[in-house]
């Protein structure tokens, strides 16, 4: 072995130019075979393993690689597919996964030749504190385990068919136990799945695997004495099983976990060198010295060029307790960041020259073994010397401050987060002005982004069609989004949102202070991608951002149209963010700016604005001990930006893809006159926690599943709407979907919308 050894816990699988995506897009319409999308997969593989082996890496990584997710792929490996979905033989592995993703429209024929019953997809979350959203696996206590797939062995051989050395990646058993729901007793599973993973771990080996990666980030969590306990023991059987096994955490310190991470019977560990730095020379001393130390120096949550100087001055005190043998890896897998600068023709050269994406942080652990290894010799030093120039240039760059701006947050009254009154009178004088009926019916914001919109927006860009052409297709699109609504009779219309991209990156190109890339997608769930904006200097607002869309809607109805922003918590969590200053004093800079825009669709006389706070959750910290003070800074951004709003303006927020019941005094704190939340996914378990709560102002928790294609019938919204009535009152009830509709068609939206409205009346009557 070298005595620096480099390889990355994962590497972006969606591709330099998202083949995966449109692969995947264009498989779902039947437009390629089974076989063509195997070969786009295969292809994009091979490119990134080239990718790391070229930039000097020791192991390229095999097993990050997923169709549609890596959850998703274990669950197929581990040959734990849902009973509900009443598999059988004539499915095909992929359409297996495929529906388990997208779930199955009970109208569907199956290639067996019968019509299954309807089966919603797996539910769908967060992974940790990301933008990434994983499928979640279902378990009982009759849950067995299989090895049930060849896909990771597979392209184990297709890996080595190409001569690289190769480390597999996998979710750990205790993770993937811990990852999923369906019964509390999860751990109680494990022993049944331990010998799956005995199997798998000898396969590898008689493939000749070296090493195999075992993603462990629970080990980051305030877990459980329970878990904890349990770690010991499954490593102790894994370990007899065959190939070197390296346990791999992330995204948080290790803290009372570390002594138990570091005793763990394998043969290595993986730390994060970025968010849990001040731990690594105490990982260094209590990791025995014939294990592997991988530490993950170079931030794989973020794009800003990592500082070298820095990264070496705290690996120096563990290289020296190590005799000079780690391993210098990413801090996660690069799943969370774009694949490479080198499209970005357009970004200010400066600030490019203060970036790294994938490719780059590849090429930086590269530098950073050589600097460690031969530091003296030019070409390191001229590569040092590059990057320590830029990292320079963007400390003083004066850019990055904004005086008025700075200003402007030191002097914020302490009571720019009240509204002018409390919910219950507010509500009498919003229901004065509105007058809307029980159980109001209003959709989340987006509407279908149809090829047309995004056709004339790429034309818009590319300069083909000029600013006045694209202004009346877009208001063509907000036209006909009114139109559907008043036909269906929903009460709180929404202009749809077609002169969006994306609800963040859409402010992130108006405000100041953000920059905003042409290619930097990442994957957020299964073929979706976002280009995060990137946030380097104080955040303001130069102009209204949605006004002029917003009155243009409203004129066309009389009825209410829902003014529509993206919050602060949220544009924060999901642009990548400035390292230089707390984050915190970024959010007050945005809610500053997203005030403004409340107030001015205010004065244009926008009844209703809804500020999505879909991220509020996500952006918990990890442990415990840090939510307090996180919450605090959140939801007072959250109120700095509603307090403007009269009392008779009603303010809606949004959340999806979350748990929330360990967060409801917060929710409520954030003192929304309306929320609405997805809960179809969970059958609306998810509700029970307000109903306990007594979440004191009004609700509308999603009725249907937005991600799925299946259009669901006025009798099973109906129904949710039932148990929905059974925990919170019925007047404090709205009925809306689980999230916005632009990945939709608009034949099923509307079919779905005709249903949701039917099943609204059909509450009003019973309730009549
Ligand atoms: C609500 N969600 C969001 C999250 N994060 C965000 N930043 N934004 C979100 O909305 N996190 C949680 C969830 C995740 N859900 C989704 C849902 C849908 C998408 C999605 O649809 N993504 C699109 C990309 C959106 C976009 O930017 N569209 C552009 C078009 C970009 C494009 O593909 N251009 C083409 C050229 C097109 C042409 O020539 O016709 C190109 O550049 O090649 C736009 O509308 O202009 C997706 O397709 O993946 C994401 C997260
Ligand atoms: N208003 C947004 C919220 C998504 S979380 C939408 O409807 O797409
Ligand atoms: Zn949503």
């Amino acid at each position: 072995m070298k005595e620096i050894a480099l390889h990355v816990p994962g590497f972006p699988r969606i591709g330099a130019a998202r083949e995966l995506k449109h692969a995947l897009e264009r498989y779902w319409r039947d437009e390629l075979s089974d076989n063509e999308l195997e070969q786009t997969a295969a292809a994009l593989r091979a490119r990134h393993w080239a990718a790391q082996r070229d930039a000097g890496l020791d192991y390229v990584t095999v097993g990050d690689f997923a169709l549609y997710d890596h959850v998703a792929n274990h669950i197929q490996l581990l040959g734990c597919e849902p009973a509900r979905f009443s598999f059988g033989t004539a499915e095909t592995p992929l359409q297996r996964y495929s529906i388990m993703a997208r779930g199955r429209s009970g109208r569907d024929e199956c290639s067996c030749g019968s019509a299954h019953a309807a089966s919603p997809a797996l539910a769908m979350t967060k992974w940790f504190d990301t933008n990434y959203h994983y499928l979640v696996p279902e378990f009982d206590a009759d849950t067995l385990f299989n090895l049930s797939s060849e896909r990771l062995f597979d392209e184990v051989a297709e890996a080595q068919a190409l001569g690289h050395a190769v480390k597999v990646t996998l979710l750990g058993p205790l993770t993937f136990l811990w990852l999923g729901k369906g019964l509390d007793d999860r751990l109680g599973l494990l022993d049944r799945l331990l010998p799956v993973y005995g199997e798998i771990l000898a396969r590898l080996k008689a493939m000749g695997v070296a090493w195999v990666q075992l993603d462990e980030p629970i080990l980051g969590l305030d877990l459980p004495a329970p878990w904890r306990g349990a770690f010991e023991n499954a490593y102790w059987q894994l370990n007899q099983a065959g190939a070197a096994l390296l346990v791999a955490t992330y995204f948080a310190p290790l803290e009372e976990n570390l002594s138990l991470a570091c005793r763990l019977p394998v043969a290595g560990l993986h730390v994060d060198g970025v968010r849990a730095t001040h731990e690594l020379v105490n990982v260094a001393d209590w990791l025995p010295a014939h294990k592997v130390l991988s530490i993950g120096i170079v931030d794989g949550r973020n794009i800003w060029r990592t500082d070298l100087d820095l990264a070496l001055a705290r690996l120096a005190p563990v290289l020296d307790k190590r005799q000079g043998e780690v391993w210098l890896s990413t801090s996660c897998s690069l799943l969370h960041v774009p694949y490479s600068l080198a499209d970005e023709t357009q970004l200010d050269a400066e600030l490019k020259g203060w970036l790294a994406f994938a490719m780059e942080k590849l090429d930086e652990l590269a530098l950073l073994r050589a600097a460690i290894a031969t530091p003296q010799a030019p070409a390191v030093q001229a590569s040092l010397a590059q990057a320590r120039a830029a990292l320079a240039g963007r400390r003083a760059s004066p850019r990055v401050h904004n005086a008025a701006v700075a200003e402007r947050v030191a002097t914020l009254p302490a009571d720019a987060d009240q509204r002018p009154a409390p919910f219950a009178e507010r509500r009498a004088l919003q229901q004065q002005r509105l007058n809307l009926p029980a159980f109001p019916t209003t959709t989340i914001g987006s509407f279908p982004q149809t090829e047309t919109i995004r056709t004339a927006r790429a034309a818009y860009r590319r300069g083909e069609l000029d600013a006045a052409a694209y202004t009346t297709a877009m208001r063509a699109e907000i036209a006909h989004a009114i139109g559907q609504q008043e036909m269906l009779g929903l009460d709180v219309l929404v202009h749809g949102e077609a002169e969006r991209n994306d609800m963040v990156e859409y402010f992130g190109e108006q405000l100041a202070g953000f920059a905003f890339t042409q290619n930097g997608w990442v994957q957020s769930y299964g073929s979706r991608c976002v280009k995060p904006p990137i946030i380097w200097g104080d955040v303001s607002r130069p102009a209204p951002m949605t006004v002029a869309w917003s009155v243009y809607a409203q004129a066309l109805t009389d009825r209410p149209v829902k003014g529509m922003l993206t919050g602060p918590v949220t544009i924060l969590q999901w642009s990548f963010v400035r390292d230089d200053q707390p984050r915190s004093v970024t959010a007050t800079q945005i809610a500053l700016a997203m005030r403004d825009e409340v107030g001015d669709l205010e004065q244009a006389g926008i009844a209703v604005i809804q500020i999505d706070e879909p991220a509020l959750r996500e952006g918990l910290p990890l442990r415990r001990a840090r939510h307090a003070e996180y919450l605090d800074w959140a939801v007072r951004a959250f109120r700095i930006t509603a307090g403007t709003a009269g009392a008779a303006t009603q303010i809606h927020t949004h959340m999806c893809y979350a748990e929330f019941n360990d967060i409801l005094p917060q929710i409520a704190a954030l003192d929304a006159d309306v929320i609405t939340i997805e809960t179809s996914r969970s059958a609306m378990a998810l509700l029970d926690g307000f109903g306990s709560f007594r979440y004191p102002n009004d609700i509308g928790p999603g009725v249907y599943d937005i991600h799925s294609p299946r259009v669901p019938d006025s009798r099973e919204i109906a129904a949710l709407l039932r148990r929905a009535q059974a925990v919170i009152p019925s007047r404090q009830l709205w009925v809306n979907p689980d999230c916005g509709l632009k990945t939709r068609g608009w034949q099923e939206t509307l079919a779905a919308l005709r249903a949701m409205v039917a099943a609204a009346r059909q509450l009003r009557l019973e309730a009549a």
